[in-house]
């Protein structure tokens, strides 16, 4: 295969990491990714699932890409084990998609559904995507965390729901201004194609930043703390 004069600039393709709280919208976002961008750019998926693959027999299930690109990575563990403390199982599906199917511009790779806490290492995002939802309740945003506060796009999904819900947007879009520090947040709907150009634009300039060479992953650590009952404390008390 003849070198790529985009990828070869840095190498690699791209890498965004794509987590957030189970069910709110992580398998619908990259597949209308893959919809919106697949023609223009060569891009890969890999999932991540605790104890199956379904995240990727739903895309391939989707026919967004070919069903090659997308693998699916089982975790057997908490999902921000995986995408965050040790990476090389992560890191290994990425580079033999790369290896098989290469040169691709852009790798989405998907978390788990976790809670708050969990978020990408710079290790294996070169940048990253939060995504919630109104449906989970619009006090989330307040309560912070990695994710909410230092990904590199936060995305509120599901809007055409909150009338529904009772959530108010307006309150999710201001407290996650006071979390986020000028990292911008989007609130959307992915049924809508206007909501997924939103995000696809954030994407396509987030690869331009990035083949020039200026794109500076941020860790958005530290680590959440997570022993072996899912949580530490300096008191004792039974399990
Ligand atoms: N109404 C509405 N439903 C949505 C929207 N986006 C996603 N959904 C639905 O929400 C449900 C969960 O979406 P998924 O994409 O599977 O969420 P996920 O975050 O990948 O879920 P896990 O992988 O289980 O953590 C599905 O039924 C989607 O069709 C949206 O913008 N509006």
């Amino acid at each position: 295969m003849s070198p790529d004069p985009e990828t070869t600039a840095t190498g690699r393709a791209l890498r965004i990491g794509i987590g957030g709280p189970v069910g709110t919208g992580k398998s619908s976002l990259i597949a209308a990714l893959c919809r919106r961008l697949g023609t223009e750019l060569r891009l890969g998926v890999v999932t991540n699932d605790i104890y199956t693959t379904e995240d990727a027999i739903f895309l391939r299930g989707q026919g967004v890409l070919a069903p090659e690109r997308i693998v699916a990575v089982q975790t057997g563990c908490c999902p921000h084990t995986a995408i965050r403390d040790d990476v090389s199982a992560n890191l290994q599906a990425v580079e033999d998609l790369e290896r098989a199917h290469g040169p691709l511009d852009v790798v989405l790779v998907e978390s788990g559904g976790d809670n708050l806490t969990a978020c990408f290492s710079p290790a294996l995002a070169d940048t990253q995507i939060f995504v919630l939802d109104v449906a989970g309740g619009d006090d989330v945003p307040r309560k912070g965390g990695p994710g909410v506060a230092r990904s590199d796009l936060l995305v509120i999904n599901k809007v055409d729901l909150a009338p529904h819900v009772g959530a108010s947007v307006e309150t999710m879009l201001r407290d996650s201004a006071e979390r986020r520090d000028g990292r911008p947040t989007v609130a959307v709907s992915l049924r809508d194609p206007a909501g997924v150009a939103e995000v696809a634009a954030w994407a396509l300039d987030q690869l331009a930043v990035w083949r020039a060479g200026a794109l500076v992953s941020e860790d958005p650590g530290p680590p959440a703390p997570h022993g072996p009952h899912g949580h530490t404390h300096d008191h004792a008390h039974a399990h």
